[in-house]
């Protein structure tokens, strides 16, 4: 008789989760950041709002983004007039479009990493989907399914209305799956677009000007599975250890809702300070068992939810500059795509790693962390192990 103890052993994997493969999509229509304020305030018939129209022009001189990329086109914008007003009843309009793009943007950054990782669809055995917006039944997850010509019996987990920590939190539920299904390969898709809360001024919500200055879309794709196959799968970076928290007197700092005019954000100015002042509670939890206290020998990968949560990071633990150059040059180049982000990072760093000529995929470190930023205040934590490169030839 086999055991129960027997089939538990072998439906597991013997090692950590890995990332196999990383792949990242935006739509066409590039906006950029000092022609912003003027298309924003016209394309919502707001120029009469001319304080308004000042205070948003310094958020977006603040927000260290030189462009970003949008599916709502200027014509998409006047065929849904009613998606440029602070309020108006708008969601069956923005569902419209959200409900087909979201999948389709993650289809284009799931056919990156699948071409990267360069094994058959057949595969991939589950897909975690994320995205902020669009939810429907049956979800993105099963739209990127059929768009994928996946199997139908693919095991999928759709999550929706999460927030920009949730790249994180798809990458802690990945590694689970990875670890406890032998042979399993999760295609995770975190695809945001920011159809849902696009939305004119108004003097009553000034965190909705900063979310309209720092927001944009994107779409990452990655490719997890434990034990990898060397050499036709070759790893990037392993995942070690996840935890998620809520950060002590944060209620109500970032906050949205779904309305008849959209998804709607509350964001306080006091964020970058909650999460400075939090950021070393998990450090010193997550690198404890490797007895790892010194945050620049690691490389990071934090969410680029604004350069103030960057900065005020950076000066609490005394970060050098190039310890976040990554994340910086990720906002810089397509601002803050929610959960998508830290892929984006991860993406850049592993690139330029290669490119330097560095030992490793992580800078040439050995330890990194992912975190997610986002509503509750929640934070997702990952603790990366990178992999060597090996020099061409
Ligand atoms: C959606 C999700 O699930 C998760 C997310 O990622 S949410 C987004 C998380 N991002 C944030 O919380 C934004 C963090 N903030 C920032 O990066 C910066 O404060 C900023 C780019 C908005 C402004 O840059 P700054 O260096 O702070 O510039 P500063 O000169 O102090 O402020 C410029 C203006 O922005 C305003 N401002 C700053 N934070 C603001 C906020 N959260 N809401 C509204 N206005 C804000 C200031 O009041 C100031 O207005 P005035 O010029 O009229 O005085």
């Amino acid at each position: 008789m086999v055991s129960v103890e027997k089939i538990r052993e072998n439906q597991r994997a013997k090692g950590p989760a890995t990332i196999l493969a990383i792949g990242t999509a935006n739509p066409a229509n590039c906006m950029y950041q000092d022609e912003f304020p003027d298309y924003y305030f016209r394309m919502t018939k707001s120029e009469h709002m001319t304080a308004l129209k000042q205070k948003f022009i310094r958020i977006c001189e603040k927000s260290m983004i030189h462009k970003r990329y949008k599916h709502l086109t200027e014509e998409l914008l006047k065929k849904n007039p009613e998606i440029c007003s602070y309020d108006a009843p708008s969601l069956n309009a923005r569902q419209d479009i959200s409900t087909v793009s979201i999948p389709k943007l993650g289809e284009e950054a799931a056919s990156e990493a699948i071409k990267e990782w360069g094994q058959p669809k057949s595969k991939i055995t589950h897909i975690v989907f994320c995205s902020l917006s669009g939810a429907d039944m049956p979800g993105a997850d099963y739209q990127l399914m059929r768009l994928l010509g996946l199997s139908p019996s693919v095991k999928r987990v759709m999550l929706y209305h999460l927030g920009c920590f949730a790249g994180g939190t798809a990458l802690r539920i990945a590694k689970d799956l990875a670890e406890n299904n032998a042979g399993a390969r999760v295609l995770i898709v975190c695809s945001e677009i920011t159809v849902a809360s696009f939305r004119g001024p108004s003097d009553e919500n000034h965190g909705n000007l900063a979310s309209q200055a720092l927001l944009g879309d994107g779409a990452a794709a990655l490719i997890i599975g434990s034990d990898p196959e060397i050499p036709s799968e070759q790893p990037i970076f392993q995942l070690v250890w996840t935890a998620e928290t809520v950060l002590p007197n944060s209620e109500s700092t970032v906050e949205s809702q779904v309305r008849d005019g959209g998804l709607t954000l509350v964001l306080s100015d006091r964020v970058p300070l909650l999460i400075a002042s939090n950021i070393e509670k998990s450090l010193n939890e997550a690198f404890d068992s490797l007895g790892i206290t010194d945050w620049n020998s690691i490389f990071w990968v934090p969410h680029p939810g604004g350069p103030a949560i960057l900065n005020q990071i950076e000066a609490k633990l005394g970060l050098r500059k190039e310890r976040l150059r990554a994340v910086r040059h990720v906002l810089r180049d397509y601002g803050n795509m929610s959960s998508a982000s830290v892929f984006f990072v991860l993406d850049e760093m592993r690139r330029k790693s290669v490119e330097e000529g560095l030992a490793t995929t992580g800078e040439g470190l050995e330890w990194g962390v992912l975190f997610g930023f986002g509503p509750g205040l929640t934070v997702e934590t990952v603790v990366l192990h990178s992999v060597p490169i090996v020099p061409p030839g």
